[in-house]
């Protein structure tokens, strides 16, 4: 039995406390908001390779890099906008040398030979007891499509993105409005039944 399924039948006392890892501080306000007091975490800003692969794949080996440095407990995220003309591309790691290298304009004109223009944010969280424990990933999924920018330019691709059932982009939204309908929110309410599941009560350092 691994040390998760463990924790799941005895709730396991872990001698750390969690460390979010990520290089990315939007990232990072927007997983303090969601989360509030409700899982306590530290954050850790490291450069992680940007890895190739599915997401999920591509989450939990992130996971696996991470534990091994921090030696302890982690989170770490992996998100990817994916358009469903161009079967799951810029998908990811690609959309940030995308938007690196073409900005939204050229996001929205990869779309132009297709009526198509529906498109999924797709959220992994990965979490790792430690260095010696295999990751579990949780999904989060947000359906939606590609727009002309609208809204402040201040994250990644929240401008082009405007998720189903609403008229406003991602960028437009109040931002405790796309906290509740996320792709990051999905994931990590997730990860948070998870938590009260297993039963883990992490000490502080
Ligand atoms: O408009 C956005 N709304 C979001 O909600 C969102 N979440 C992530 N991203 C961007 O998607 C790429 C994924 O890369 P990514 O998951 O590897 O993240 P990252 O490399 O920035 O940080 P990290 O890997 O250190 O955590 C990066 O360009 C991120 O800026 C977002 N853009
Ligand atoms: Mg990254």
């Amino acid at each position: 039995m691994n040390a998760a399924a463990r924790a799941a039948t005895s709730g396991l006392v872990v001698s750390r406390p969690v460390t979010f890892v990520t290089g990315n501080a939007k990232k990072l306000e927007e997983v303090r908001a969601i989360l509030g007091q409700s899982i306590p975490f530290q954050s850790l800003k490291l450069d992680l390779p940007e890895l190739q692969g599915e997401p999920e794949e591509i989450s939990k080996e992130k996971a696996r890099l991470a534990a091994i440095q921090v030696n302890g407990p982690v989170l770490v995220e992996d998100t990817c906008l994916c358009f469903n003309s161009l079967k799951g591309l810029p998908g990811t790691p690609l959309p940030l040398w995308f938007k690196f290298k073409i900005g939204h304009e050229g996001l929205n004109n990869l779309l132009m030979a297709y009526e198509d223009k529906s498109a999924y944010a797709l959220c992994a969280f990965s979490f790792a007891l430690g260095p010696n424990a295999e990751p579990i990933t949780f999904l989060g999924k947000t359906p939606g499509k590609i727009v002309n920018p609208r809204g402040p330019n201040d994250f990644g691709w929240d401008p082009i993105f405007q998720p189903d059932g609403y008229e406003q982009t991602y960028a437009e939204m109040p931002k405790g409005e796309k906290n509740k309908i996320s792709h990051r929110s999905k994931a990590l309410a997730l990860v948070k039944s998870h938590f009260v599941e297993a039963g883990y009560t992490f000490q502080s350092e």
